[in-house]
């Protein structure tokens, strides 16, 4: 199964993603330029990472959300391309419009490094069908601007159609319904704070990722 990493400068989770997509797949991920005008078509799933595009100017992902690759991603996810946002990679699509709405500064001003609790909100996303029975995993986040706001409208849209994935069971950054994860009404963008490819090994501290890579890829 061939799958992707898009890399922007100043990606800093874009080899931990790799090794977790290699680790599950057995094949190593493309490592797509943010400057390239194409995902090769053999692309089945791609992972937009974490890190600190463009050292978080303007607004955090801003100008990554504008890379020559993500016009190419908005085609591909529209025609249903799976894409996984995390941390930095869903700042970078809810600011190219691909997941509503923003990612704000941490209520407290601070940077949050730790493993977060997550209660799944919906187990029956192609993301999170192979949690099974688990209410609620370990998943770890580093941020400085986790905070999710959408306004009241979309809140209500979201929530309403089961866009909410994950909630922080101890909210560490302000955001609205503790809303960690969400998928696009199609079910095929996934964009999350927490660091799932951080919790694919024993040595990371625990493997709650591991369910989430594998039933995005037994979907496809
Ligand atoms: N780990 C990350 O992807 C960090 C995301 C972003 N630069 C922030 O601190 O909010």
């Amino acid at each position: 199964m061939q799958t992707a990493v898009i890399v922007f400068p100043a990606s800093n989770c874009d080899r931990d993603a790799a090794t977790a997509l290699e680790k599950l797949t057995g094949k190593a991920p493309r490592m797509v330029w943010h400057n390239d005008p194409i995902i090769p078509d053999d692309v089945r799933f791609v992972v937009v990472p974490g890190g600190f595009s463009y050292g978080d100017y303007l607004r955090s992902g801003a100008i990554a959300a504008n890379s020559p690759v993500i016009q190419d991603l908005k085609r591909k996810a529209e025609a249903g391309l799976p894409v996984l946002g995390i941390c930095n990679g869903f700042q970078i699509l809810t600011e190219a419009r691909m997941l509503p709405g923003a990612l704000m500064r941490n209520t407290n001003q601070k940077f949050v490094c730790r493993i977060s609790r997550l209660r799944l909100a919906n187990a029956k996303t192609r993301f999170t069908k192979r949690y099974d029975a688990k209410n609620e995993i370990d998943i770890p986040v580093a941020h400085h601007d986790g905070n999710f706001f959408a306004d009241d409208d979309t809140l209500r849209r979201i929530e309403g159609n089961g866009q909410v994935v994950f909630r922080y069971v101890d909210n560490p950054n302000g955001s609205r319904n503790d809303i960690a994860g969400i998928v696009n009404e199609a079910g095929n963008v996934l964009g999350m704070m927490p660091h799932p490819e951080r919790a694919v090994d024993k040595l990371h501290g625990g493997t709650d990722g591991i369910p989430l890579f594998k039933s995005i890829l037994e979907s496809l």
